[in-house]
């Protein structure tokens, strides 16, 4: 059977590679480009939607799309923890439908995350640094708040040195944890991950060079989007890495 898929944000840079990553599959069907000015019929015989708006409207294409009875898989940044479990609470009285929240679709992205979950709870000092085209209109990034909550939580709540609240140049605490956004010409993506001890300095470095490191993780999103119950969050619940020792876990 073939499945039908409107994508939001379909006009976007992202959404151009969603678009096309959709086309290309021989189990779906591209029914609906949507963008900023689209009613909100359109798209509506969708049994899919993608979005990959902005984080403003995100939310509400979600709430629209279940109430309709279909499969979600969003790929916009600004999806917080604390966003994440109003959708989950909202899920659990439709067990029937699914939606698929992906932060970053980057493999190398991923995993990067992944290696600061399991580095957090040896340091004291830890920072992360993130630098995107200055297109990007969120800060800081969806893949760094993802990447401090989960540190965050694998420090099993021991706070990380951070006596600076009121020096914004230290940067926006995010769970407690440093971030610094730069918006630059030049940059696609990139996240470093610095942890300081006594005496050395761990930096854990993504770099993403153009949107086709998106292609894979986008199309693996795809295909899980029609079994999807409940939430699911990041690329590696998709790929089976939870559970494995990339796991982390707190000290
Ligand atoms: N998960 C991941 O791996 C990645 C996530 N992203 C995230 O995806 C999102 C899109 O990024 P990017 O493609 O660079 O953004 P762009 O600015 O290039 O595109 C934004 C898209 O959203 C549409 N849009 C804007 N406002 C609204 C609205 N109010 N309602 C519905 N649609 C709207 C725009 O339509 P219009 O043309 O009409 O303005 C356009 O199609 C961002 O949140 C970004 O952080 C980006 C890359 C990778
Ligand atoms: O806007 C972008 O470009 C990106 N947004 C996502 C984010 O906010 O983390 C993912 C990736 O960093 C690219």
């Amino acid at each position: 059977m073939t499945n039908r898929v409107a994508v939001s944000g379909s006009t976007g840079r992202l959404g151009a590679l969603v678009c096309e990553v959709v086309e290309q599959h021989p189990d779906f069907e591209l029914v609906a480009r949507l963008r900023s000015t689209s009613g909100p019929e359109e798209g509506a015989d969708a049994d899919i939607v993608i979005d990959v708006s902005r984080p403003d409207a995100s939310p509400g294409i979600v709430d629209r799309a279940l109430a309709r009875g279909q499969q979600v898989v969003v790929g916009t940044s600004g999806w917080s923890a604390a966003l994440l479990a109003e959708l989950a609470a909202k899920l659990e009285r439709t067990p029937e439908r699914g939606v698929i929240v992906v932060p970053n679709f980057s493999l190398g992205s991923v995993l990067g995350t992944a290696l600061a979950r399991i580095a957090a709870p040896y340091f004291d000092a830890v920072e992360v640094v993130e630098a995107h085209h200055p297109g990007k209109v969120d800060s800081p990034s969806g893949t760094a708040v993802r990447t401090a909550e989960l540190m965050a939580e694998a420090r099993g709540g021991r706070p990380v040195e951070a006596p600076f609240a009121d020096q914004p140049a230290r940067g926006e605490l995010v769970a407690g944890i440093p971030v610094h956004s730069l918006r630059l010409a030049g940059v696609v993506a990139k996240q470093e991950v610095r942890f300081g001890g006594p005496g050395e300095v761990l930096t854990l470095t993504h770099d993403t060079h153009s949107n086709e490191a998106y292609r894979a993780g986008v199309r693996a999103a795809l295909e899980a989007a029609p079994g999807a119950r409940g939430l699911t969050v990041g690329l590696d619940a998709l790929l089976g890495l939870h559970g494995a020792a990339l796991d982390g876990g707190a000290r």
